[in-house]
């Protein structure tokens, strides 16, 4: 008899374990799955061709098409971060402070995967500092970036009445410093994201390392075209992999300005007669964000894969 074949979606990874959903017989399984040989290269959201090898374990044999993928990269190597995603919620807080640069990095990401992006301001409860932290999120704001203001603890209700509607039919990544409140935001989204959390964690066998991988949940009452996807802390997004011609276009700022320079090959650097320069000088672009730019552009020149 031949073993049996389905389509699931990628929910958790770890290493090269696989935790995917599929509906067998129309009921929903979840299945402990493996790659063919050495292959890493499946992310969170994939959707997959499996073959069933018991009740409750199957092997990837194909990644269907993306819509999407997210990723960062060092030096060495890329870093699947989750695929066919439609939206990235950068959760940031009034408390601790946030970091320009990794707001400005997961920007690009997103930018040069055609992925739309929204910013979350939470913490505004913490009244001493919000005006500092709204003033320095005006720079993406008149990006046209849209910045919600959310407080996890204080409003919860409200904070689900501006997030819920900003989620229906997409599958959004949530992605934040540690200490922004991004698990606070996914308990009140998915309030038993934390149950759902401890499963996953016993079925890929992570030890006691449940917020180290990415999982996708999807949201009670929001149907099966929506999910979200929460994924660990970090403090560095390195963005190795763009190149030069993919990171003038990822800031959107910058876009008014291309073709306007003297050289058609222009890096915008230190050339003259250079219309992102002079929108530097005159103030139509930030310097910080014309400053990451060229740090990206040295970055993607160490690539070393
Ligand atoms: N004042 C205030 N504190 C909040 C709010 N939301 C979360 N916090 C607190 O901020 C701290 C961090 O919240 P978490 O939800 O654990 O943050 P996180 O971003 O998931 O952080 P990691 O788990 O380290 O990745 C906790 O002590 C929360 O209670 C809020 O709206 N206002
Ligand atoms: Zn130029």
């Amino acid at each position: 008899m031949s073993k049996q074949q389905t389509i699931g979606t990628v929910i958790a990874a770890h290493g090269r374990h696989y935790l995917a959903t599929a509906t067998i017989h129309g009921e929903l399984h979840r299945l402990q799955c493996v790659t063919r040989g050495k292959k890493t290269n499946v992310a969170v959201g994939d959707l997959v061709k499996l073959t069933m090898t018991s009740a409750d374990q199957a092997v990837i044999d194909a990644i269907e098409e993306r819509k999407t993928l997210l990723y960062r990269s060092d030096q060495y190597k890329s870093k699947l971060l989750a695929a066919n995603v439609t939206q990235l919620f950068i959760v940031v807080a009034t408390e601790p402070s946030f970091s320009d640069d990794l707001v400005s990095r997961a920007l690009v990401a997103a930018e040069a995967a055609g992925i739309e992006v929204r910013l979350i301001l939470n913490k505004t409860d913490v009244e001493g500092a919000l005006p500092r932290a709204r003033e320095r999120l005006q720079v993406y704001a008149k990006l046209g970036y849209p910045v919600h203001e959310v407080s996890a603890k204080t409003r919860p209700e409200e904070t689900v009445a501006i997030l819920q509607p900003l989620l229906a039919g997409h599958h959004s990544i949530l992605i934040g410093q540690s200490g922004m409140g991004k698990s606070s935001l996914i308990n009140l989204i998915v309030p038993d994201a934390d149950i759902a959390t401890r499963e996953i964690s016993e079925a890929l066998d992570t030890g006691k390392h449940t917020t180290t991988f990415t999982r996708l949940y999807t949201i009670p009452g929001l149907g099966d075209d929506t999910a979200i996807i929460d994924s660990p802390g970090f403090q560095e997004f390195g963005l190795y992999h763009l190149t030069e011609g993919m990171l003038e276009r990822a800031f959107r700022d910058f876009q008014p300005y291309l073709g306007g320079c003297k050289f058609y090959n222009c890096r915008h650097l230190s050339e003259p007669q250079c219309a992102v320069l002079d929108a530097v000088a005159s103030g139509g672009i930030a310097k910080m964000r014309h400053e990451l730019y060229g740090q990206l552009l040295h970055e993607s020149s160490q690539t070393l894969y």
